[in-house]
């Protein structure tokens, strides 16, 4: 198998995503939410991080805007060297296409499809055939992912866990340079989730994928090699790699400490 597809770096790093001051305000007036509130952050190509914090705190608009599906109040984002907000929709729909893989929290399977069909979708939509390294992929994706013998089945006749995990082989399937995956543990088993987040760390030390997963779980956290807190749209923790036990803490103190200031 071979790496994903060798890009150029940004900005002198190795930086495959980059937000500058970004803030992102959804309404107006004094009823608007600030979602996202001057995040500066430097995702490096290859990493795997994981992106914390409690309900509401911005996690899924982090993600919503690093793939340029919602457009910043404030700010600049830039994926593989490219300013989000300087591309026209058809632009950034193309940098999507080329560039990123997505496992949202509904899984966006497509109902007439049949696992293999959907899996195969990226490949489609950009008008690429596959190699034979790619075919080997997509094999190892469903067999390491517990799909093999599902591959025929319609999203419809799957249980929630294993849409999810054509979700996942979905994203992986065309080794995108990012993998943007919002809480893709959600709906596992203990041993669906070790097998997916063991995949997605392998995708980043051995593929060179950049990984960003969304998650509240601090077991799947420990699957990164940095870990970033939100809180009220605010980066308040950015760290290297910690076990369960200490992120787990590290959520706690941060919930003491918004009690603390709430009181
Ligand atoms: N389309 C929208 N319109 C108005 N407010 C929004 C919209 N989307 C998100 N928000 C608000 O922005 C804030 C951040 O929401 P976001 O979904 O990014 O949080 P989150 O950390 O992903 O939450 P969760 O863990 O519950 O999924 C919340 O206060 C939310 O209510």
């Amino acid at each position: 198998m071979c790496p994903a597809p060798a890009l150029p770096s940004v900005e002198g790093v190795d930086s495959l995503l980059s937000f500058r001051s970004v803030s992102k305000l959804y309404g107006d007036g004094p009823g608007a939410v600030r979602a996202l509130d001057e995040v500066t952050v430097v995702v490096p190509r290859g990493g795997f991080t994981a992106v914390m914090g409690p309900s509401g705190s911005g996690k899924s608009t982090f993600m919503n805007v690093a793939a340029g599906l919602d457009d910043v109040t404030a700010g600049e984002v830039l994926l593989d060297g490219q300013p989000l907000h300087a591309l026209d929709d058809r632009a950034r729909t193309v940098l999507r296409r080329t560039h990123v893989g997505f496992v949202f929290q509904s899984f966006n399977l497509v109902p007439t499809l049949d696992v293999r069909e959907n899996v195969l979708l990226p490949f489609e939509l950009a008008g690429r055939r596959l190699s034979a390294e790619d075919h080997a992929w997509v094999e190892h994706l469903l067999g390491v992912l517990g799909l093999a013998d599902r591959v025929t089945h319609r999203p419809g006749e799957l249980s929630g866990g294993q849409q999810q995990r054509v979700a996942i082989a979905r994203a992986l399937a065309p080794r995108p340079a990012v993998v943007l995956a919002d809480e893709p543990t959600g709906n596992l088993d203990t041993r669906s989730s070790r097998e997916v987040l063991g995949l997605l760390r392998t995708a980043a030390r051995e593929y060179g994928q950049t990984i960003v997963m969304v998650s509240h779980d601090p077991v799947a956290a420990s699957y990164a090699d940095r870990v970033l807190v939100l809180a009220d749209g605010r980066l308040v923790g950015d760290h290297d790699a910690m076990s369960p036990q200490q992120i787990a803490e590290l959520l706690i103190g941060f919930e003491v400490a918004r009690e603390g200031g709430a009181a």
